[in-house]
Order: structure tokens, then C-alpha cells, then sequence
């Protein structure tokens, strides 16, 4: 069994927080490799399952690969896993307006990691979720959709957090904790 474990993803930003949550304390090497792998629709599980599986064809080897939804309670989970492309084109103020019609502004931050040892080899998910508003956007612009979630319990949005604070709370952390948690013990 190799000891790599190839992380396949578009975005350095998913990289940068995956390293400063798992530090060294991972019994596997994690390498990142850039390929934009499809933006499926469906299910969660569904899109992480697949992603991984085209991840495990592209890299004939261990595959690691996340799939990122920012769901919105009062649109029923919406955007979801097409949040990419409402952020893309609405960018973090978007996101915002599109609730103006709506009391609710609760939606809940959703990280699925998806892990196979190979191509033909079973799939395992690892999800973590933190709740929190969709406010006007406030603070740095340098990832995604952070300027606007503000998660429950915190005064600031996730950019406005330092790194640090949003790393110990985030949906990534908690899905990542999960994680490591299972190669800890296998
Ligand atoms: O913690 C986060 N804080 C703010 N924004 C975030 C976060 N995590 C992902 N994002 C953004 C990136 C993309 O616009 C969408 C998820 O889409 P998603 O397909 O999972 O990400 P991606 O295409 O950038 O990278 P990948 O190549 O791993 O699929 O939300
Ligand atoms: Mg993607």
C-alpha cells in the first residue's frame, strides 16, 4: 500500500487550510495535485463518490478529494453543491440578496472529504458541518464565500476569523478531524 495519499483539487485555498488543520499528525503523506475535476450534480455523497473515483482514474493511485456546499435553510439547501457557480457570478454580496426575500438567514457550512486507496476500491466519506448566517459580506476577500457565513456563537464571519480561529470551528476541520480519526485508527 502506498503511503501517499494524492489530494486532488482545483483550489489552493482547500490545500493551504487541509495543511494547517492536519499539521504533521497524519500517518499518510498528503500531496496536493492541481486538477479541476467535474462539478457533478446531485446528492452530496453521490457528487463525492464520483469525484473520487474520477480522481482515483486520473491518479491510478490513493485519492483524497472535497466537495464544498453552502446550503441556505430558507431556500430548502439550496445553493448546495452549485454554490461554485452562484458565487461565481453573484460573488459574497449575491449571496447575501438572494435571501433578502427571507426572515432566515441560518445556513449551514458542509465539507465531504471522500478517500479510496484506488481505482475499483471502496469510496469512504468523512463530512463535517458548521451552521452560522449569510450576512453582507464582511472582511478579506481571498476565499470564496468566507466574508459572508458568520458562523453561530462568533461576532465575525469566517473572514473576519484568523485563520487559526476558523480552522479550529470550520466545516473542513470538522470533516478533516473525522478523518484523521479513521486512518488514526485503521
Ligand atoms: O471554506 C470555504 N470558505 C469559503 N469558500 C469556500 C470554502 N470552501 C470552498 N469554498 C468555495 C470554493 C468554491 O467556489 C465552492 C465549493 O466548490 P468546490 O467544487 O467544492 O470547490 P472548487 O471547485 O474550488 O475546488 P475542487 O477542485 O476541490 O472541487 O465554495
Ligand atoms: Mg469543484
Amino acid at each position: 500500500m502506498s503511503r501517499t495519499v494524492t489530494f486532488v483539487t482545483g483550489n489552493a485555498k482547500k490545500v493551504e487550510e487541509l495543511v494547517a488543520i492536519l499539521g504533521s499528525n497524519f500517518p499518510r503523506t498528503i500531496v496536493p495535485k492541481k486538477v479541476d475535476l467535474p462539478e457533478l450534480q446531485g446528492e452530496i455523497d453521490d457528487i463525492c463518490i464520483k469525484k473520487c473515483m474520477e480522481a482515483a482514474k486520473q491518479v491510478q493511485g490513493p485519492v483524497l478529494i472535497e466537495d464544498t456546499c453552502l446550503c441556505f435553510n430558507a431556500l430548502k439547501g439550496l445553493p448546495g453543491p452549485y454554490i461554485k457557480w452562484f458565487l461565481d457570478k453573484l460573488g459574497p454580496e449575491g449571496l447575501h440578496t438572494l435571501l433578502a426575500g427571507h426572515a432566515d438567514k441560518s445556513a449551514q457550512a458542509i465539507c465531504t472529504f471522500a478517500f479510496s486507496e484506488g481505482v475499483g476500491k471502496e469510496v469512504k466519506l468523512f463530512q463535517g458541518r458548521t451552521d452560522g448566517i449569510v450576512v453582507e459580506p464582511r472582511g478579506p476577500r481571498d476565499f470564496g464565500w468566507d466574508p459572508c457565513f458568520q458562523p453561530t456563537g462568533y461576532d465575525f464571519t469566517y473572514a473576519e476569523l484568523p485563520k487559526e480561529e476558523k480552522n479550529k470551528i470550520s466545516h473542513r476541520f470538522r470533516a478533516l478531524d473525522k478523518l484523521r480519526n479513521y486512518f488514526l485508527e485503521s
